[in-house]
């Protein structure tokens, strides 16, 4: 058995950037930019007006000053003349500053009489104008790789620029196997139970940027666990969920190996998921997760998430943790690294009981796990432990 960092130093190695696609700004949000942007535009374009008032030649102006209106430079339309001393122009937020304009008198501080301006006691100081390039200018960039916010893309737009290079998705082929299993709201046999893995790996592939394909159940049989591989063609990543362990009908490694898996690792020392095998199969990666619905989740956390950032161009990373104080004791961990459910208020973190690897309801209430290393000893209340967000 291998440490869980030596498996994720496997699955970094496995995961390659899947390529680039370019997609217009209304659909960038959320995905990973690539290629650096350029503004094709500065902003603003020109000195503008940040007020609505008078644009006027001099910036030190004093009360009982008067100006001569000359004309009006509204958002979209400049004044065109040049404006001259003693003389003013209409100048509303968003306008261009007329040529010669060295500050906007805000309305507040004059008064208007016909074709003149009087500036009042007290008129503000500041100048309200904006100059050419303050935000950006030509040529700034925005780096890659990022993921791309709703601001990020308010920036792009700004720079006049209307498609952006992002990450393509990694197309993510989910198969459960098992003959016990039949799909939520089918009627199952007396044996049988429902399949919840699949929803929740593809849940978690979605808000990982991926696109999730979740095919049909494969049966604990080696011709259908074939067909269902054949369905997953052209995945950059395939998860095969169960199957995973030493059982008789546990076929997913023999039937993988029958279709030229190579394989990085089987088993590794983490508590849940002792059984995740991955490896190169054809052209995609395959990740076997354990069936138990924690184990299958908690590895999907663990090591799915960090390889989609991988394949979507992000630099590789092991899931960070931090530290946190316990509000309960827990016993000593034995010898695999255990992610223990927990819930985390206001930085106490209470771990759940009962850990079996079975129980869904408990992974629900949690927010967080508890990472602890091998052997590491009992805890008290008030010790602190390593935690990840979940
Ligand atoms: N003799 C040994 N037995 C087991 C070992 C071992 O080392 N020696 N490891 C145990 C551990 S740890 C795990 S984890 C499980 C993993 O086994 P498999 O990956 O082969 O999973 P299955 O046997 O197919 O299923 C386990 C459990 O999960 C249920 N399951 C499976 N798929 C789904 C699904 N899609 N949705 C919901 N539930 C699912 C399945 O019915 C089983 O109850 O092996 C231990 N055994
Ligand atoms: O490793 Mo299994 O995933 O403990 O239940």
């Amino acid at each position: 058995m291998i440490s869980v960092r030596e498996a994720l130093d496997h699955v970094f190695a496995l995961a390659r950037p899947v390529g680039t696609q370019t997609v217009a700004l209304r659909h960038a949000a959320g995905r990973i930019l690539a290629q650096p942007v350029a503004a094709t535009r500065g902003q603003p374009p020109f000195a503008t007006s940040t007020m609505d008032g008078y644009a006027v030649t001099t910036e030190t102006v004093g009360p009982g000053d008067t100006f001569t209106v000359v004309g009006e430079a509204a958002a979209g339309h400049r004044f065109k003349g040049s404006l001259k001393a003693g003389q003013a122009v209409r100048i509303f937020t968003g306008a261009p500053i007329p040529d010669g304009g060295k500050r906007v008198l805000i309305q507040e501080d004059v008064e208007r009489n016909g074709a003149s301006v009087l500036v009042l006691s007290n008129p503000d100081s500041s100048l309200y104008i904006r100059p050419e390039g303050t935000d950006f200018k030509v040529g700034d960039t925005l780096d890659a790789p990022r993921i791309l916010t709703p601001s990020d893309v308010a920036l792009i737009a700004a720079m006049n620029v209307p498609e952006v290079v992002v990450s393509r998705k990694p197309v993510v082929a989910l198969i459960a196997t098992g003959d016990e299993l039949v799909l939520p709201g089918e009627a199952p046999g007396p044996d049988q139970i429902i399949a919840s893995n699949a929803i929740a790996l593809a849940a978690m592939v979605e808000a990982s940027g991926g696109i999730a394909r979740i095919l049909p159940i494969a049966r604990d049989r080696v011709e259908s666990l074939q067909g269902v591989f054949d369905l997953a063609a052209g995945a950059d990543l395939v998860m095969t969920i169960g199957g995973a362990s030493v059982g008789d009908h546990d076929l997913v490694g023999q039937v993988a190996e029958m279709r030229g898996f190579e394989r990085s690792f089987y088993k590794i020392a983490m508590r849940p998921g002792k059984p995740l095998m991955a490896g190169r199969m054809g052209d995609s990666v395959l990740l076997s997760l354990p069936g138990n619905p924690v184990s299958s989740i908690v590895c999907g956390r663990i090591f799915m998430q960090p390889m989609l950032d991988v394949m979507r161009g992000l630099p590789a990373h092991t899931p960070a943790t931090r530290a946190a104080t316990l509000a309960n004791d827990i016993p000593a961990n034995g010898p695999r690294e255990h992610y223990m459910r927990a819930h985390d208020i206001a930085g106490q973190i209470t771990v759940a009981e009962r850990q079996d690897s079975g129980l869904l309801s408990v992974l629900a209430k949690a927010n967080v796990l508890v990472v602890r290393p091998p052997h590491d000893p009992a805890k008290c209340i008030g010790d602190t432990v390593q935690i990840l967000d979940f």
